[in-house]
């Protein structure tokens, strides 16, 4: 559904060199990214402030126009066919919205029905679908204006779908969302996941969505892809391991040391004892704790995708 290859895309800007002079300066926003999403993939594409993502996204959906490199979404050239490209892909941009401010909502997606004449029966299944996954009947008659935050994400998400989309770019639809209103879009999406049928790429800083949602990951940094795989790929890859907690009822003289899993953390005066799982499997670690102490609880901790992105942005990659 999307090949890009050696994208790239600079932006000229002015800088201020002395009090009337101004010097041109070339910021390379994408450098040179290579992507190929297939068809019902949801695909993760996160990185830090800066690193290119919006960019990538103006430039699959055929906003910006490519600095070098060749891209194609749905087998076309976004650019040169972006009418024909706005039938085949849904596109949410968290900051802003497609929407008519004054109208009720249920105008604004007759409006879209019209506009992208899409047959009567065809656009009342889609939006029944979206009333019901996403709750939207209390507020279909509300003008855009006067809907929340988290209302209006709701909308703008049917309004990318209403015309059955083959691909849906989501650019930080999360964004200042409530925790009810971010479960439910999320549960939305993940609905949309499972039927399989639309391709879905989303940009995050909220690392939840991507764990909920996204089984590939793509990290850019400095407009470069640095990970393009599985989370589960990116953690071994930075050695994360599953932490077991071991809850003692009697605190130990010393905390035993165990072959394969070295003790972590000593914690509540002694009563919580934290091994990292190295080599040793969690069955082994757990047979041998109960043989040594008197256990009240033991928990797996899985390894936290802050804590491994964190390691990633900070790491330095090679120009
Ligand atoms: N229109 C523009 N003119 C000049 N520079 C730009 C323009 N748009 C983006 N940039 C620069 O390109 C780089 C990448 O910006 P982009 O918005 O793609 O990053 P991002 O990964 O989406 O960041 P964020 O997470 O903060 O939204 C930044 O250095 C930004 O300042």
């Amino acid at each position: 559904m999307i090949e890009a290859h050696a994208l790239r895309k600079e932006f000229t800007v002015r800088v201020r060199a002395g009090r009337l002079r101004r010097h041109k300066r070339v910021v390379t926003a994408v450098d040179g990214v290579d992507l190929r999403v297939e068809r019902g993939e949801m695909l993760g594409y996160i990185g830090p402030n800066g690193a290119g993502k919006s960019t990538t996204l103006k430039m699959l959906t055929g906003v910006l126009t490519p600095t070098a490199g060749q891209v194609r979404v749905c087998g076309l050239e976004p650019v040169a066919r972006r009418t024909r490209l706005a039938l085949g892909i849904g596109v949410v941009f968290g900051q802003r919205s497609q929407l008519w401010w004054d109208l009720p909502l249920r105008d604004s997606f007759d409006l879209l029905r019209h506009i992208y004449r899409v047959p009567a029966a065809a656009h009342a299944t889609r939006l029944r679908r979206c009333r019901d996954l996403l709750d939207l009947d209390a507020f279909l008659d509300t003008p855009v204006r006067q809907l929340s935050l988290g209302q209006r994400m709701r909308g703008e998400l049917t309004a990318a779908l209403l015309h059955g989309p083959q691909v849906l770019f989501l650019d930080e639809p999360t964004i200042g969302l409530d925790v009810v209103s971010r479960q439910a879009v999320r549960g939305f999406l993940a609905e949309l996941g499972r039927t399989g049928d639309t391709t879905l790429v989303l940009t995050t800083h909220d690392l939840a969505d991507i764990e909920r949602l996204c089984r590939r990951l793509v990290v850019i940094d400095h407009g470069r892809v640095v990970h393009d795989g599985s989370i589960a790929a990116l953690h071994s890859r930075y050695g994360s391991r599953r932490l077991v907690v071991a809850e003692l009822d009697v605190v130990l003289p010393e905390p035993p040391t165990l072959p394969g899993a070295p003790l972590q953390r000593v914690e509540a005066d002694g009563h919580r004892l934290v091994y990292a799982l190295e080599s040793a499997g969690v069955a082994e670690v757990v047979a041998q704790l109960a043989g040594l102490a008197t256990l009240r609880d033991i928990s797996i901790v899985e390894p936290d995708i802050e804590d491994v992105v964190a390691r990633l942005y900070r790491t330095p990659h090679p120009v």
